[in-house]
């Protein structure tokens, strides 16, 4: 079952290591089935090493097994809690990459310094608060999604328009409409969160890009208007 898929995830999941965004197994990557309503994820804990697509599981939108021999990643929940929101992202992404995490533990969002960030993500990326003792008891990787949730819809920013998230004290989760976006979001998250730190670390009234320039980087590589690359 979802066997494509398998091995689309399986290979996201290496892609973390190699990119340096993952040391160890401290990341997850995840592809959903809008047609199944299922979602692929990679199994908790096991090497990257000797990881391989067949140990990749399948979970519903309840987070519960539906195939697969191995424990699926501790933040299956997380991922079912954003796909049942979201039906339209098809994949989630989560590292404790260092630049990221950085931000992350700061507890600030990632402002909109460059247009490297303006390519990719049409606002500064939130940083979340933190979760409460009462949230983390009755179901910590749940109520992590419902934070993220909380955060876009609190602040009215739109998912698709900035398809990541910083968890305070945590690390990212970024999103996309496949998985191999997922990866590719979380990648321009690093380095925006490394360019941003040094800027600000050269001049530390380094202001945030103007709003036209993050408007013309967005919109000439996304919406109905979109020029950049090739038909
Ligand atoms: O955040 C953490 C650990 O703090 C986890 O996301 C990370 O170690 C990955 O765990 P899984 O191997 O996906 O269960």
């Amino acid at each position: 079952m979802l066997e494509q898929l398998k091995e689309e995830v399986f290979e996201a999941n290496l892609d973390l290591p190699k990119q340096g965004l993952v040391k160890y197994t401290w990341g997850n990557a995840s592809a959903f089935d809008r047609e199944s309503g299922l979602f692929v994820i990679k199994p908790s804990g096991v090497d990257y090493k000797t990881m391989k697509a067949s140990d990749m599981v399948v979970v519903d939108l309840d987070g519960n097994v539906v195939e697969g021999e191995l424990n699926p990643s501790s933040d299956t929940a997380t991922h079912a809690v954003l796909y049942k929101r979201y039906p339209e992202l098809g994949g989630i992404v989560h590292t404790h990459s260092t630049w990221a995490t950085v931000w992350a533990q700061a507890g600030l969002d990632v402002p909109v310094m460059g247009t490297t960030h303006a390519d990719t993500f049409y606002g500064a990326v939130p940083c979340t608060r933190f979760l409460t003792q009462e949230e983390i008891d009755r179901g910590y990787e749940a109520e992590t999604g419902r934070v993220i949730i909380e955060t876009f819809e609190e602040r009215g920013l739109d998912v698709f328009a900035i398809p990541g998230v910083l968890l305070h004290g945590h690390a990212p989760f970024t999103w996309g409409k496949d998985v191999q976006s997922a990866v590719v979001n979380s990648v321009v998250l690093e380095e925006v969160a490394k360019m941003n730190l040094f800027a600000r670390e050269l001049n530390r009234f380094a202001p945030e890009l103007p709003d036209r320039i993050l408007d013309k980087h967005y919109l000439r590589k996304h919406g109905g208007d979109a020029y950049y690359g090739q038909k």
